[in-house]
């Protein structure tokens, strides 16, 4: 593992070496179908993990992550997954799911809230994520919205899992709401030749990456991680969760 990575992303890191190895030796599957989300060999496409992470620094304007704001308060007023062991800290965060008591998302994309009510930047986000994209997939491919999500991490939250991936989707944007000066931890991982690429956001930066590359957040040590993501792919629009 590198030094500066976070030691809960120990085993991810060490998933994502012996993958690399493996993967070059062609000893196990290197692209996933967008369809079936059966990983499978394609010798006509480059290996996922040597794809571009693109970097969109200063995505989010201040006037846009205010509008995010507002759409998760308003557009998720009084949501919530009913997790009886939800910290704290997360009781008043409107969301759709908790992935643990310190990690929870709001669908922002159900029943096309976000892509209505919020269409200015919606259309920002889909056009750079379509534009930005021309070394991840074709840029005429047909993409449509798998889902739109507000993640809000607590303290001790993280996406810490080992071969982690957006199984399924194609593109997948992170853009950064939070101030990572309020953060402590909470950093976006991704892997290069098996090693883990720590990216140093600032608040409104986004990344946009080819979705079944693997990627981790480290845990949050201190404050709250917020960020928002999209995922395109190529069956029809989601308006519940990530798979109806
Ligand atoms: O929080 C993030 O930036 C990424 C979240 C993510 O990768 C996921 O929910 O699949
Ligand atoms: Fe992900």
């Amino acid at each position: 593992m590198g030094s500066g990575v976070d030691p809960s992303l120990h085993a991810a890191c060490e998933h994502a070496r012996k993958d690399d190895e493996r993967s070059r030796r062609r000893e196990a599957p290197r692209v996933c179908t967008a369809n079936s989300l059966a990983r499978y060999w394609a010798d006509d496409k480059p290996y996922v993990e040597d794809t571009e992470v693109v970097a969109l620094p200063s995505f989010l304007s201040a006037a846009d992550i205010e509008e995010l704001a507002m759409a998760v308060s308003l557009g998720g007023k009084a949501r919530n997954a009913g997790w009886a062991s939800l910290s704290s800290t997360l009781q008043g965060v409107p969301h759709d799911v908790a992935f643990s008591d310190v990690h929870v998302a709001l669908y922002l994309h159900r029943d096309g809230y976000f892509q209505t009510s919020h269409r200015e930047l919606f259309c920002k986000c889909i056009a750079a994520m379509r534009e930005q994209a021309s070394s991840l997939c074709d840029p005429k491919a047909p993409l449509h919205v798998r889902c739109i999500e507000f993640h809000t991490y607590a303290e001790g939250g993280g996406l810490i899992e080992p071969d982690h991936r957006d199984n399924g989707s194609v593109l997948t944007m992170s853009a950064l709401v939070s101030n990572p000066r309020d953060t402590s931890g909470g950093h976006f991982v991704t892997f290069s030749f098996g090693q883990p690429v720590v990216h140093e956001l600032s608040r409104g930066d986004a990344l946009l990456f080819s979705s079944e590359r693997l990627h981790n957040v480290s845990t949050v040590a201190g404050g709250q991680r917020c960020a928002l993501v999209i995922e395109l792919w190529v069956q029809p629009t989601n308006s519940r969760d990530r798979f109806s």
